[in-house]
């Protein structure tokens, strides 16, 4: 079945507990948190602190996705602060088998994130040490972006991969999801759909999160 995994990135911050709470009662699977840094991406959010305040708000995974340079110094900070899931991702990170190292360390699950314009090659090293792949369908840094379709070919390959290699990592997709590109990703082979101004922009979290499950079996 596949996951939903609504990004807060998109929600009231002035009433996160509640935002979060809305999108668990209506059927999201995971809670995707957005690290951004003013440095890999242009846009800065929130950092342990908030990770840590909403922890306690919520029975589903957090899956923190780090946008952020050098994030083996901020790791332990954000497994400590309730992480469940840390992705990184692969543009700044040199020495990636010591970074994923790093996150199990913690006894947290441990996914490589790649931009649109890195090449799904780059992932092949690691793809038997990770518990999840990120597939950006934008490019990082803001939500409400249009989805770009080039990535799918990508989502398909990682998948392969996986059944060629008999893996069981996740495969995430996050960017411009909603009902209308959800099922081409998930029938490519994604497992998670992030999604943040499709869910949060409407009222009815628990429609939207429907619609986009709706368009899934279509
Ligand atoms: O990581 C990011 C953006 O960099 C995402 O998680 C966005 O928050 C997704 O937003 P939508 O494209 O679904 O509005
Ligand atoms: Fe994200």
């Amino acid at each position: 079945m596949t996951k939903i995994a609504p990004s807060i990135l998109s929600a009231d911050f002035a009433k996160l507990g509640k935002e979060i709470n809305d999108v668990e009662l209506g059927g999201a699977d995971y809670i995707h948190v957005d690290v951004m840094d003013g440095r890999f991406v242009p846009n800065i959010t929130l950092g342990p602190l908030v990770v840590e305040a909403i922890r306690p708000t919520t029975k589903l995974p957090l899956d923190v996705h780090l946008m952020i340079e050098d994030p083996d110094r901020y790791i332990e900070e954000f497994a400590k602060a309730g992480a469940d899931i840390i992705t990184v991702h692969q543009e700044v990170s040199p020495h990636l088998h010591r970074t994923i190292q790093l996150i199990k360390d913690q006894q947290v699950r441990a996914g490589v994130v790649i931009n649109p314009a890195t090449p799904a090659e780059l992932l092949l090293p690691v793809l038997s040490d990770i518990d999840m792949v990120l597939i950006m369908t934008v490019n990082p840094g803001f939500g409400g972006q249009s989805f770009i379709e080039n990535t799918v070919k990508k989502i398909r390959q990682v998948a392969q991969w996986r059944k060629e290699q008999g893996l069981e990592f996740e495969i995430e997709v996050d960017g411009g999801i909603k009902a209308s590109t959800a099922k081409l990703c998930s029938d490519a082979g994604a497992d998670v759909l992030v999604a943040g101004s499709a869910i949060f922009s409407q009222q009815n979290r628990r429609q939207a999160i429907e619609d986009i499950k709706a368009a899934l079996k279509e």
